[in-house]
């Protein structure tokens, strides 16, 4: 047990045949890394890339893909999180893949969060940003409307030289749906009752959805993540060496009402 990490732990999760949702991020792609050596291994699942980024390295890795138009349902999906609160609650999409994210995590009967160290808040909100999806169309006058519900905000802006950073308009980062990302600012009294925030800002004509992820996460796996660059999939590429892994407690998260030795086990 000692040197399982948090994507080992999750790959135990998989039962041949599985379609697998895969996550977006250092810590969804650190998992990829681990389930490619499976797939040469010879197990047989089918994954849904959250990401354009996901889809490319997961046909790197020889990992099979399908659309999510062709399931119902997603056996299991693995993704990281911007922050993770006790009840399990997450904030995500500071990678740009909230809405793809939350279809896959909305469609699959399980939802595991892999993480590295420094994503658990005693409250969400706790780091402050809430990325929101917005339409293209009238960004600035959607910022001064969410000023006027207290939610200060600025869009992302493309970072040049990142090669899945898509430039837009004006230098604005657009996701992979061809929409600008504004990150809000919030604070864990704000977010006090976030399914009301959520309601609030779905409400807003425009908002094509946020980074909230209300009661979706069953279980939140944190431990050693040795990937701490974005800068290319070089990086995504290493995996943890067994001192590295040594080092750091795998812990395992519950959201309420969930038992971890019934989740892995799977009827
Ligand atoms: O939501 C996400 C992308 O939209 C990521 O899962 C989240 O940003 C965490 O990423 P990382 O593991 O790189 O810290």
């Amino acid at each position: 047990m000692a040197s399982t990490t948090q994507f080992e732990l999750a790959l135990e999760l998989i039962r041949p045949g599985d379609v697998i949702g895969l996550g977006t991020g250092r810590a969804a792609q650190a998992f990829l890394v681990e389930l490619a050596r499976k797939v040469q291994e010879g197990l047989e699942i089918r994954g849904v890339a959250t990401s354009q980024r996901t889809e490319a390295l997961a046909r790197t890795l020889g990992i099979p893909l399908i659309e999510l138009d062709e399931v119902e349902t997603v056996d299991l999906t693995v993704d990281g999180a911007d922050e993770i609160a006790p009840n399990l609650d997450l904030i995500k999409g500071l990678g740009g893949a909230l809405i793809r994210e939350k279809m896959v995590a909305a469609a699959s009967r399980r939802f595991v969060v892999v993480a590295g160290p420094g994503k658990e808040f005693d409250r969400l909100g706790g780091r402050g940003v809430l990325p929101v999806e917005v339409v293209p169309f009238a960004v600035e006058h959607l910022r001064r409307r969410l000023l006027k519900m207290g939610f200060d905000s600025r869009p992302r802006m493309a970072k040049v030289g990142a090669e899945w950073f898509r430039r837009g308009l004006e230098g604005l980062f657009l996701t992979d749906n061809g929409n600008p990302l504004l990150e809000v600012a919030v604070t864990p009294d704000q977010l006090a009752n976030p399914h009301e925030v959520q309601r609030q800002l779905h409400d807003l004509p425009g908002v094509v959805g946020t980074g909230l992820f209300l009661g979706m996460a069953q279980v939140a796996l944190i431990g050693p993540n040795p990937v701490d660059s974005q800068e290319s999939s070089a990086e995504i590429a290493r995996v943890p060496s067994p001192d590295f892994a040594n080092n750091y407690p795998l812990r395992i998260l519950t959201a309420p009402g969930v038992d971890w030795d019934q989740f892995r086990a799977r009827p």
